[in-house]
């Protein structure tokens, strides 16, 4: 069944989004649905704005003063800006480009946002259970809970890091480069991981790898200069874009 772009549920609508810097204008103008368990990869050459766009869908640039948004972001039809940050993160969540584990143990680490929330004992155990298993962890750790996060390998930490993410049942994740500091066994693990999860969750993920948004998205934003140029279902992007310049990036004729 060919799928159409009207039949979907918008999870998240970026509209008329400016960014700063300070003074430096990183995101001009910004229009751009995220489809609901979907997987939406941003792609575009070195400094486009990527990641500042991806970091502005859960507030992430609120921790520096002179950050400034202009414009809205919606979230199920209500601004983000006009709710808790502490609440929108429990909704939208973030993996980082290097795996970020918590100095603790490799059940804290998962526990952490469940505690949190107020989650103990049993209900506990087994919500970090399952999150371990969601992200194809579990086999690998189930006898060693109790080690240090850092006893495991690069790959292992991010698929933590992504257990660690979901033992809170966001809506949407947000991906920076997951992929960017592992092997590519690693990294096949995680773009499976990133497919099967958007079954449940709406998923974004900044890449750099092309090969990687046209095998896991399916719709892909191209970024230039701060400017969305385009976004069209993955298959369109590389196959048959509408701009000219989307054409030469993935044609591989400038980045
Ligand atoms: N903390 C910051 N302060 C000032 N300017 C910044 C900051 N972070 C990024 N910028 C600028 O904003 C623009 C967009 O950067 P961003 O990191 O979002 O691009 P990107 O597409 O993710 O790049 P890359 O693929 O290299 O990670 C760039 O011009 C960059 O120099």
């Amino acid at each position: 069944m060919v799928e159409t772009q009207t039949a979907l549920k918008t999870r998240m609508e970026v509209k008329n989004l400016n960014f700063y810097y300070g003074s430096n204008q990183a995101l001009k103008n910004i229009n751009m649905p995220i489809y609901d368990r979907k997987v939406t990869a941003l792609i575009g050459p070195s400094g486009c704005g990527k990641t500042t766009l991806l970091r502005c869908l859960n507030r992430m640039h609120d921790l520096y003063p002179n950050n400034r948004y202009e414009g809205d972001i919606l979230l199920d039809g209500e601004s983000i800006f006009k709710m808790d940050v502490i609440d929108l993160r429990s909704k939208v969540g973030m993996v980082f480009q290097k795996p970020t584990p918590f100095p603790m143990s490799i059940f804290d680490n998962v526990a952490f946002g469940l505690r949190l929330k107020g989650i103990k004992g049993t209900e506990l155990k087994d919500r970090v259970e399952k999150a371990l298993k969601d992200a194809v962890l579990w086999d690998e750790v189930k006898d060693r809970l109790k080690d240090s996060a850092f006893s495991l390998s690069g790959g292992q930490q991010q698929r933590l890091c992504i257990a660690r993410a979901i033992a809170v049942e966001p809506e949407v994740l947000l991906f920076d480069e997951p992929t960017s500091a592992l092997d590519p066994i690693s990294t096949a693990k995680i773009e499976e991981l990133i497919v099967e999860l958007k079954k449940k969750i709406t998923i974004v993920i900044v890449t750099h790898n092309m090969q990687q948004a046209a095998r896991i998205s399916d719709f892909t934003g191209f970024m230039y200069l701060g400017e969305l140029i385009e976004f069209n279902p993955t298959e369109k992007i590389f196959t048959k874009p509408d701009k000219k310049l989307t054409e030469e990036y993935v044609t591989g004729r400038f980045g």
